[in-house]
């Protein structure tokens, strides 16, 4: 088992770490997703990915270098995670339509005697969206694992204007922020290319 372990059932995940060039594994954990009560969405989001790679450091045993994430997405003081179902997806597409949100995204890396995270904040603005276009978009089940029932990588690209801050965080990992916790915890991504030859992982 590669000594990086990606805490995480998220596939655009393991496909933004493999394009950071690093070899791991995933083992993803299972956590209570309910916010605290009071809770702010950058502390929700912080302690989210902090108890994913905690969870899973400890069930490996230690003695490997985890990251954990989370992602969500916040209008004004309410945070939007995935959807119950196509109604709730409708309804948060309804709420962002013609308005700028927050995506905010963690990463937490935990190894033996050491923790550290990152909170990525990006503004994402949505161009007004017709009640069909929601329903279509809802429809192709691109909603439904994904906070703010949107996937800016996806058919969900059509609705965004702009933003202002990460493209990777929004779609679930910060490239620029895990590539610097990785160096921290002794990975610098960059050695991991030499002589690996492109596209390997
Ligand atoms: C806003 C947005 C979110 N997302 C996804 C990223 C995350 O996978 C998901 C947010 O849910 P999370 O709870 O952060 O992650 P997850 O349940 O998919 O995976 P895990 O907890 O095991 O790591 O939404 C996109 O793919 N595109 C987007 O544009």
């Amino acid at each position: 088992m590669p000594a990086i372990v990606l805490a995480s059932a998220s596939p655009r995940r393991a496909e933004l770490l493999g394009q950071l060039g690093v070899t791991f594994s995933v083992a993803p954990a299972d956590i209570d997703e309910t916010p605290l009560n009071g809770e702010s969405p950058r502390d929700y989001v912080i302690r989210m990915a902090e108890e994913k790679a905690r969870v899973c450091f400890q069930r490996l045993g230690g003695g490997k270098t985890v990251i954990g994430s989370d992602t969500s997405v916040v209008l004004g003081d309410r945070i939007l995670g995935k959807p119950a179902d196509p109604d709730d997806a409708r309804e948060m597409l309804r709420a962002l339509s013609g308005r700028s949100h927050q995506v905010m995204t963690a990463v937490a890396v935990v190894k033996d005697g050491w923790a550290d995270s990152t909170l990525v904040i990006t503004d994402v603005h949505f161009r007004v969206l017709a009640a069909d276009e929601v329903d279509a978009y809802v429809e192709t089940g691109e909603s439904l694992d994904k906070a703010g029932s949107y996937g800016i990588q996806g058919r969900g690209g059509v609705f965004v204007d702009r933003i202002e801050g990460s493209y990777s965080a929004v779609v679930g990992l910060p490239l620029t922020e895990t590539a610097k916790l990785l160096q921290s915890a002794g990975f610098p991504v960059w050695q991991m290319w030499q002589g690996a030859g492109q596209g390997s992982r």
